[in-house]
């Protein structure tokens, strides 16, 4: 080193050392599970340096719209044809990456089963949930693994059981839609029919239902929160935007908007908590939430973030899952006349003209097939993720450390190998006898996702969509509108992107 000044030495150490951490960084992050995964022979569309297949998969969106119109017994790609293109070329597991993050393409029922039976912590939800949906979700049940997740949902499920209670809400939810429809006819032109977008309705519905139940006399300004979060869910981008680094610390206008809807649900979750003032009168969802944030549930969140975070989990995840599904089902019910005939006729049986109650919800045998049915055609939550916490053994497969995994439920469920050949058609009658009776395996079947992570509203949803329904159909007879454009599309969920149009009559 004689002859050489202390400074160069200094700057030859701090390049030696730079280029280290990014060779470091590049092996473990970029390359590492792609080099053992390909080892074990699984392949993939070879990735763009900084965004992955993101270029790839949005070609072949834009494409796709081009090139065809899809019918409502569509394919079961529609909301994401890439899958369908490397599905064709390495089989039904690949792997790919969006931005710098691993993905493992793994749609068959041996996966499921193997996630169904996994029980150990290591198998978690992926990290982008927080890091590139972190603004809409945070750190509540949705996103968080191992202690903090067992907490949560420790305290949260037991909460989201029917009770007759519950069941009031929803019914009178389901009679303030029945009277909006009824005010819309009576404006009509003629009286006797009307053309609605029925989005709006489906959200009110559930997010009158999740608001009551989550704060309770303060449900009003509940309903505002879940409007703000609609809107907020709405801004978030696709899955086109996930793992892009640094994307989402950027100023954009998208971002801007996101972040002030985001400090606006914050301090309307946690004014309405600070009303509260210790007082526990109801055990209302907030409630829960407030006494599980005392309780020192482990886990890095403080107490306001756990609060609103998982106000906002849950006000989503009841509002948004149900009110697609619900739309999803009157635009089945509407292109299917027969079976609309069919479910109205059992429920005049069952009901009689009388508001449902537990008894009537259970003799509901043709209803509960039309809603298995419409689930399984358009499961609303189509990506079924989850992240290898650490090196995992799956399906003989070793799932390195970081690799997300997703299940694409649309292909299991639209699966003709396992459903038979009119598996894109809509068949109710094929779940007479269940979900065993209708398919040859029964981990084709998750419209609520799967094992330890399983939706722990299924109940919920479940009798939220039969009571509606079937106040719907007593009531109305519905036919799809000239104006209803059939464009099954992903952003967070699987959503009809521009709505449901339906022609209402009065029965
Ligand atoms: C038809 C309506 C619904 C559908 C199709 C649906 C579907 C799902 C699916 C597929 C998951 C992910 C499961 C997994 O990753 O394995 C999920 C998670 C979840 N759902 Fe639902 N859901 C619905 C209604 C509800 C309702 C009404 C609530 C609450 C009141 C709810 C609360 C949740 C919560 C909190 C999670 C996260 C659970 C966790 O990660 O531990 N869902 N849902």
């Amino acid at each position: 080193m004689e002859g050489f000044p202390i400074s160069y030495n200094f700057t030859r150490l701090v390049l030696l050392l730079t280029w280290s951490l990014i060779v470091y960084l590049y092996y473990s992050f970029w390359w590492r599970p792609e080099l053992r995964l390909r080892k074990q022979g699984i392949r993939g569309p070879p990735p763009n340096f900084l965004l992955g297949n993101i270029p790839e998969i949005k070609q072949a969106i834009v494409q796709n719209r081009s090139e065809s119109t899809p019918s409502i017994e569509g394919d079961s790609f529609s909301g994401f044809p890439s899958f369908k293109q490397w599905c064709k070329k390495y089989g039904n597991t690949y792997m790919f990456k969006l931005g710098t993050l691993h993905f493992l393409y793994a749609t068959n029922p041996f996966m499921v089963k193997e996630m169904k039976l996994f029980r150990s912590l290591d198998l978690g939800k992926p990290a982008y949930l927080q890091k590139d949906r972190g603004v809409l979700l945070g750190k509540g049940i949705i996103t968080t693994n191992g202690p903090a997740w067992s907490h949560q949902r420790k305290i949260l499920s037991p909460r989201l059981s029917v009770d007759k209670d519950t069941l009031n809400i929803i019914v009178e939810s389901g009679s303030t839609v029945i009277k909006s429809w009824e005010r819309i006819l009576m404006e009509s032109k003629d009286g006797l029919d009307a053309d609605i977008m029925v989005d709006g309705h489906m959200r009110s519905f559930t997010s009158c239902i999740i608001s009551k139940l989550m704060f309770g006399h303060d449900h009003c300004r509940g309903m505002n929160v879940t409007a703000r979060c609609h809107t907020l869910f709405k801004a978030m981008g696709t899955a086109t935007t996930i793992g892009i680094p640094f994307l989402r610390y950027l100023p954009t206008k998208a971002n801007r908007n996101a972040w002030r809807l985001a400090k606006e649900i914050h301090s309307m979750i946690l004014d309405i908590a600070k009303d509260r003032c210790g007082s526990s009168t109801t055990k209302d969802i907030l409630q829960v939430i407030l006494e599980g944030s005392e309780n020192d549930g482990p886990g890095p969140s403080n107490a306001h973030e756990f609060i609103v975070d998982n106000c906002k989990d849950m006000l989503l995840a009841a509002s948004e899952g149900t009110a697609i599904s619900a739309m999803w089902g009157l635009m089945l019910l509407a292109s299917n006349p027969e079976w609309q005939a069919r479910a109205r006729s059992e429920v005049k049986q069952v009901c009689g003209g009388h508001l449902p109650n537990f008894n009537m919800l259970g003799k509901m045998k043709v209803l509960k097939m039309v809603i298995l049915e419409v689930l399984r055609l358009y499961p609303p939550v189509a990506l079924v993720s989850r992240r290898a916490l650490q090196d995992v053994k799956l399906c003989d497969m070793q799932v390195p450390k970081g690799v997300n995994i997703w299940i694409w439920a649309p292909a299991l469920h639209r699966d003709p190998d396992l459903w038979g050949p009119d598996a894109d058609k809509f068949n109710p009658e094929r779940f007479i006898d269940g979900v065993s009776g209708a398919c040859k395996s029964s981990h084709a079947y998750i419209p609520f996702g799967v094992g330890a992570r399983l939706c722990p509203g299924n109940k919920l949803g479940m009798i939220q969509l039969k009571v509606l329904l079937a106040m719907i159909l007593s009531n109305f007879n519905l036919s799809i509108s000239t104006n209803y454009r059939h464009s099954p599309t992903l952003g967070l969920l699987l959503e009809p992107e521009h709505g449901v149009n339906l022609v209402i009559q009065k029965i």
